[in-house]
């Protein structure tokens, strides 16, 4: 079987590196042509996943045509605001029949269309009943070096989720099917701006119980908004929602809770992004969340607050003060 990934970043390369036990070939696509030949030559993604080995089987190129060429599997891995772009580009070399499989965690910020209707909305009708999309809590580097990691894989048609789920299946790899394509996506995205709130709080110093509160009501709000677009309710307490929310709120590799750690410190959001290589989804995720919330009506405070102190300079403490102050609610509502 030959496998395709698009997007050389952590993800993408991680997500190439699995599927190359169980395909003969895996080609990986990147803007970056140094960074291509490091991987074919040296077998590492120094840039993205440096010191970490990369199977040989995993062939980059800068070149979307070699990459899709006889591609039985398609990945889509670059962040989700560049998922519209580089899909245009792809059209042409797309394979028809094979499964295309979307991992960016994010909402888009113009359309307010998750990833999966962002591909409905750029693709053919032929193409529609082979997007899937995988999701679940799963850092990079653990998943490049072979660490148990456990994922849900969701699509409308339960034969493309079980195609992608035998693909990626290793002895450290294991994916559960689902069509719940709305709650699996948006309890990634949403994820992330939870973690930016969960990084805030560890950054003002606030404590394990702060913690525990934001990751638990910031899944409240996940499950609000999952379910007024239609996801299932258990859905958001599964590997795509408390799991990944979990990893992303406490994990120390999390980048969105690096970001959150940072405006705890008083830091502005464009001087920590200038620090960053890597992508942080929920920073353009909290925009996406906070025109939701006013277009469906749907409350999401947590997610709010995150939007104002990045993009509106309120200060992280007043923003805690308003949380706590809110008007008192009984728990289920
Ligand atoms: N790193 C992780 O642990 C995980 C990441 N994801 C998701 O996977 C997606 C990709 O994330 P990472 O690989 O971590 O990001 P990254 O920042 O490590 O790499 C992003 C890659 O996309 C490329 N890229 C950026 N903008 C582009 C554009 N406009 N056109 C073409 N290529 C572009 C970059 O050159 C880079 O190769 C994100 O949505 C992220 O939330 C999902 C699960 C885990
Ligand atoms: O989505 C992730 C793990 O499942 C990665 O989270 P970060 O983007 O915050 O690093």
């Amino acid at each position: 079987m030959r496998a395709a990934v698009i997007g050389s970043g952590s993800f993408g390369t991680a997500l190439a590196n699995v599927l190359a036990v169980n395909c003969e070939q895996v080609g990986l696509w990147g803007r970056d042509a140094a960074l291509a030949d490091a991987i074919n030559t040296r077998h590492e993604n120094s840039g993205y996943l440096p010191g970490i080995p990369i199977s040989p089987r995993v062939q980059a190129t800068t070149s979307l045509k070699v990459a899709l060429e006889g591609a039985e599997m398609v990945v889509l891995a670059t962040p989700s605001h560049a998922t519209r772009d580089v899909i245009s580009h792809a059209l042409p070399y797309l394979p028809k029949h094979a499964p295309i499989i979307t991992v960016a965690k994010g909402i888009e910020n113009e359309t307010l269309l998750t990833m999966t209707e962002l591909l409905e909305d750029c693709l053919p009708e032929e193409y529609h009943p082979y997007i899937a999309v995988l999701s679940g809590p799963s850092f990079a580097k653990e998943l490049a070096q072979r660490m148990p990691t456990v994922v849900t894989i969701a699509s409308h048609w339960d034969k493309v989720a079980v195609r992608c789920q035998k693909a990626l299946q290793t002895e450290t790899f294991r994916s559960y099917t689902s069509n719940d394509v709305v709650g699996v996506q948006y309890g990634g995205a949403l994820k992330n701006v939870i973690a930016i709130a969960a990084g805030i709080a560890d950054g003002l110093g606030m404590g394990h119980n702060a913690r525990a509160a934001i990751i638990t009501r910031g899944l409240a709000e996940i499950t609000r908004l999952a379910v007024r677009k239609g996801g299932n309710p258990l859905t958001l307490s599964g590997l795509s929602g408390m799991g990944d929310l979990v990893l992303t709120c406490t994990g120390e590799l999390s980048r969105n809770r690096h970001v959150g750690m940072e405006l705890g410190r008083g830091r502005a959001l464009q001087e920590i992004l200038a620090d960053m290589k890597q992508v942080a989804e929920g920073v353009k995720t909290a925009k996406s969340a906070r025109d939701l919330s006013r277009k469906v009506g749907v409350e999401l405070p947590i997610c709010d607050q995150v939007y104002a102190i990045a993009y509106e300079g309120k200060s992280a403490r007043a923003a805690v003060v308003e949380l706590m102050t809110r008007q008192p609610k009984s728990e289920l509502v």
